[in-house]
């Protein structure tokens, strides 16, 4: 039997775990405080952003959300940057990906104070996390490891392969996947559009973390039968429904979970856990910035 690897519940019981520690700042005198920067017109961008302010008042955590047009010029994102990382009731910052094509990425990334920076895509910790001395692990492949802890899935000695290498999912999950330690200790494959035969690598595959943006391109009779498949994939595909369109991941599920030993779906696998991650963060943060014990990893 196929396991069903839910990550709605995985990331109800984070996002638990987050309001007992919030309660923790409080008694301390703190009320986490996370912002989201929003520089786009794009309505999956809108919906992302609106279901994390969301989560933060189911766990307490203050949202804090700024919307900047997607004409403006870069300079009053950089201005909006600074003026949160002086806030004090702010411990965490993220600005949703992707920026406007005339404002550079890396610059806006570089101008978070590395202390607020919740995404964990700074280059200092960038740095911290391939130096296994992670301050923030980025959220999406962070919630990967907590869903493969959660399953017990055994990734020691395990052949990984993920597919794709963006700075925030590919490549900080091989990285998470190399290092020793609990979750860790697979040997590790990272596929990429430039890839040569995929299928005789995912042949071998004992664990599969798809992040391509493809939807639905990989099915059962290219998995190792009994495989752990993880579909980071979230592709907006014509569909008759209500809102006209329909969620699918990189992995058709249906064909894969012929085969596979255990898989997330798409919705409710690692979407959820990616938000929940992000609260973890802020949380972890703000214990840091007050010198308040939390106890998260
Ligand atoms: N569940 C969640 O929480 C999240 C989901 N996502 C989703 O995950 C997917 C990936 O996101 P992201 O990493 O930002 O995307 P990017 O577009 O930045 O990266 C995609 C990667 O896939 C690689 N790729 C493209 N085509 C192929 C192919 N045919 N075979 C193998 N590799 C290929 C690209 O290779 P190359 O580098 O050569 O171009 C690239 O490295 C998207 O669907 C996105 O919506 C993203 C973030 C969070
Ligand atoms: N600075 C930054 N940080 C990010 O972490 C970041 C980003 N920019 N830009 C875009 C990607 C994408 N991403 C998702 C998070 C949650 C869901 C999610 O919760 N998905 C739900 C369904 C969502 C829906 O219904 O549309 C699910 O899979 O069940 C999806 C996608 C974070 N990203």
């Amino acid at each position: 039997m196929t396991e069903i690897i839910d990550g709605s519940a995985v990331a109800a019981d984070v996002r638990a775990e987050v309001a007992e520690r919030v309660e923790t700042l409080e008694s301390a005198g703190v009320t986490p405080g996370l912002a989201t920067v929003l520089m786009s017109d794009d309505p999956a961008s809108e919906t992302y952003v609106s279901m994390k302010q969301r989560d933060c008042e189911e766990v307490g955590i203050e949202g804090i959300h700024v919307e900047i047009d997607a004409d403006a010029p870069a300079e009053e994102l950089y201005e909006t940057i600074d003026d949160l990382n002086e806030r004090d009731d702010v411990h965490g910052i993220l600005v949703q990906l992707p920026v406007p094509d005339h404002v550079d990425k890396r610059s806006v990334l570089r101008q978070i104070d590395p202390e607020k920076d919740v995404d964990g895509f700074h280059p200092e910790n960038v740095g911290r996390l391939v130096a296994g001395d992670a301050r923030f692990k980025p959220c999406t492949p962070h919630g990967v490891q907590k869903l493969l802890e959660a399953y017990d899935v055994e990734t020691e000695g395990a052949d990984a392969v993920v597919i794709g290498r963006s700075d925030i999912v590919g490549k900080p999950m091989a990285n998470l996947l190399i290092q020793k330690g609990p979750v860790g200790n697979a040997t590790t494959t990272v596929c990429h559009s430039r890839t040569e035969d995929l299928d005789g690598k995912l042949a071998d595959a004992d664990l599969v973390v798809a992040a391509a943006g493809i939807p639905e391109f990989i099915d059962g009779s290219m998995l190792k039968p009994g495989a752990t498949v993880i579909d980071v994939g979230i592709n907006r595909v014509d569909a008759d429904t209500e809102k006209g369109y329909a969620l699918v991941g990189d992995v058709d599920y249906d064909s894969a979970s012929e085969t596979a030993g255990a898989i997330t779906p798409v919705p409710g696998g690692v979407g959820p856990m990616t938000r929940a991650m992000l609260l973890y963060n802020t949380v972890k943060a703000a214990g840091i910035r007050h010198d308040v014990e939390v106890d998260l990893d």
